[in-house]
């Protein structure tokens, strides 16, 4: 039952959109071609920046019932806001794995830890992702992935914390291993994604971009929108 959303997928971050019209802005790049809209959930803690809550998912949701809300957990303990978010309307529930099991030295086995939140975020409801940081080995997420526990795997193609940083483009080989490993995987992508990074990420494997600075930025969100999702398209 795993991998149903195999696709090209656009998911604007809406960290950069302006907060003081969140809703509109949402719905604005939905109707731009957006498919998922991409919130990036921090705490403070396990990244040095502080954004959106429970609240502000459940406000959303209301307005715009059908969106798919794709919830990036950067947060120190991602075990205590599944069910909170679940509740509040979230789709996709995407935790960091080094946030779950933060020694290296571990991240050759199965963490038990892992593999119970991956099943708690299924069992409330919710798409399962797992996230890893730049430096982070793909291979961390092997047993995981072959466990069928995994719908989506987030790699982050910056430093977790902040939006408008500049895309690290030793990431991409990451991407290019996981798709040959596992041709049928939702390989999403974030961090400095704009059309000048697209094609690399796309060409190497990614379904699913997450882009916020490149999007809300514009002054043509469609056009933007549209580039990406078609060089996602020329390449899956
Ligand atoms: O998770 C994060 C940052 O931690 C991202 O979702 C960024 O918010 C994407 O922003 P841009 O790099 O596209 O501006």
């Amino acid at each position: 039952m795993s991998h149903p959303l195999l696709q090209p997928i656009v998911a604007p971050s809406i960290l950069s959109a302006d907060f003081a019209n969140l809703a509109k802005e949402c719905q604005q790049v939905l109707e731009a071609g957006a498919d998922w809209l991409h919130v990036d959930i921090m705490d403070g803690n396990f990244v040095d920046n502080l954004t959106i809550g429970p609240p502000v998912v459940k406000s959303l949701r209301k307005h715009i019932p059908s969106a798919y809300f794709d919830c990036h957990l950067m947060v120190k303990d991602p075990f205590k806001w599944v069910k909170v978010f679940s509740q509040a309307g979230a789709s996709g529930y995407t935790f960091h794995l080094e946030a779950v099991e933060p020694n290296p030295n571990n991240w050759s086995k199965t963490s038990p830890r892992v593999t119970s939140l991956c099943e708690d975020i299924r069992y409330h409801g919710m798409k399962v992702g797992i996230s890893i940081k730049p430096d982070t080995p793909w291979q961390a997420l092997e047993s995981y992935i072959s466990a069928d526990l995994v719908d989506v795997v987030l790699i982050m193609t910056v430093q977790p914390g902040f939006g408008g940083q500049k895309f690290i483009p030793e990431t991409v080989s990451k991407v290019a291993s996981l798709r040959k490993r596992f041709p049928k995987l939702n390989i999403e992508v974030d961090g400095g994604i704009a059309p000048d990074t697209i094609q690399q990420v796309a060409k190497a494997g990614a379904n699913i971009a997450v882009a916020g600075s490149a999007i809300f930025g514009s002054d043509d969100r469609q056009r933007v929108i549209s580039i990406l999702k078609e060089t996602l398209k020329a390449s899956n």
